[in-house]
């Protein structure tokens, strides 16, 4: 089994990508999607949403990561995967399930899923660039607003020649509302010979089993719950118990550090408040924290709180 941890455009950045493979369990990362129109982007563009490269495409820890595109232009895609490929990443992976108005607006992302024909033709352009040697995977949800064409979408990525799909197992209109429909999962790994990896709504190692016997897909890719619970990839495999709120806190205090070292002072604290609301799904201490944190607007404030809570 491989526990992935999911794209999270925004959230999952490079310090927190490092911070959680830090923590372990995780076989793979994918990157925050890079979006891809009608251009060859700059080099600085992969570096900021994908700072790995840097390092062999791997987080200080040693996890690989794979940089995410996502556009609907099949050459520009193409282009821009050769690119990621010749600064380092290992493999590309590509975002078919974005539900961002902009996004869909210029017909990319979830949008895509409404024209199975045009998935194709860009997997196929990207899987055409890339030498065989290195992945390239897609991410899709199940549809745009109903589920009844998610296995010919999976089998046009397939016949594209893709290595491995990840299906997050709702609707774009579904949103984030529970539940997550890991049925059609199965209905999809069924139908194809690849790969399939089950995402959606996996907080827990018992959230875990099910969604493995219902899917039929022992690899997984876990979001919000990876935020929430920050050493849920080893509670998925096992061999660790949730982790107790005082490490966490720890783990806060690395990530809001981060921050000051990088000073980037303005951005960072709405990061710090973002993450302790995923926390506090999980950990009720982090409600109590969170109504205190919320008023303060500069990182040294929060560190202070912090430290006064160890
Ligand atoms: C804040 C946020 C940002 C996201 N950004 C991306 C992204 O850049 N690329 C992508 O493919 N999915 C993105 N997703 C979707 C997640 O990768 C994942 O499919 C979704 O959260 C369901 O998994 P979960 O229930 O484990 O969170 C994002 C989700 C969230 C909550």
């Amino acid at each position: 089994m491989r526990v992935i941890l999911a794209p999270m455009e925004g959230v999952a950045d490079a310090p927190m990508r490092a911070l959680l493979t830090g923590v372990g369990g995780y076989d793979l990362v994918i990157s925050e999607f890079i979006r891809v129109v009608d251009q060859l982007l700059p080099e600085k563009v992969f570096y900021r949403l994908c700072a790995e490269l840097a390092n062999e495409s791997k987080t200080l820890s040693g996890t690989p990561v794979r940089l995410q595109l996502l556009g609907q232009h099949p050459q520009w895609m193409a282009e821009n995967a050769i690119r990621a490929i010749e600064l380092g990443s290992l493999g590309v992976d590509l975002n078919f399930g974005c539900p961002a108005p902009m996004v869909n607006r210029s017909n990319g992302g979830a949008a895509m899923l409404k024209q199975p024909e045009t998935i194709y033709k860009v997997v196929k352009a990207v899987r055409e660039a890339v030498d065989e040697k290195f992945p390239v995977s897609a991410k899709i949800r199940l549809g745009w607003d109903d589920k009844s064409r998610c296995v010919e979408i999976a089998q046009a990525i397939e016949a594209a020649g893709a290595t491995e799909l990840t299906v997050h197992a709702r609707t774009k209109e579904e949103g984030y509302k529970p539940p997550a429909h890991w049925l059609y999962i199965q209905k999809i790994k069924s139908s194809v010979a690849m790969p399939v990896i089950a995402n959606g709504e996996v907080w827990s190692r018992e959230d875990y089993l099910k969604c493995q016997q219902v899917s039929q897909c022992d690899d997984v890719m876990i979001g919000r719950g990876a935020l929430a619970v920050p050493n849920l990839a080893h509670v998925i495999k096992g061999d660790q118990a949730k982790m107790p709120w005082a490490k966490v806190l720890q783990l806060l205090l690395q990530y809001s550090e981060y921050e000051i070292v990088s000073e980037k002072e303005k951005y960072y604290p709405a990061r710090i408040k973002q993450w302790l609301k995923f926390i506090a799904k999980q950990y009720s201490q982090a409600d109590e924290l969170f109504v205190q944190v919320r008023v303060l607007k500069k990182t040294p404030d929060i560190l202070t709180l912090l430290k006064a809570q160890v």
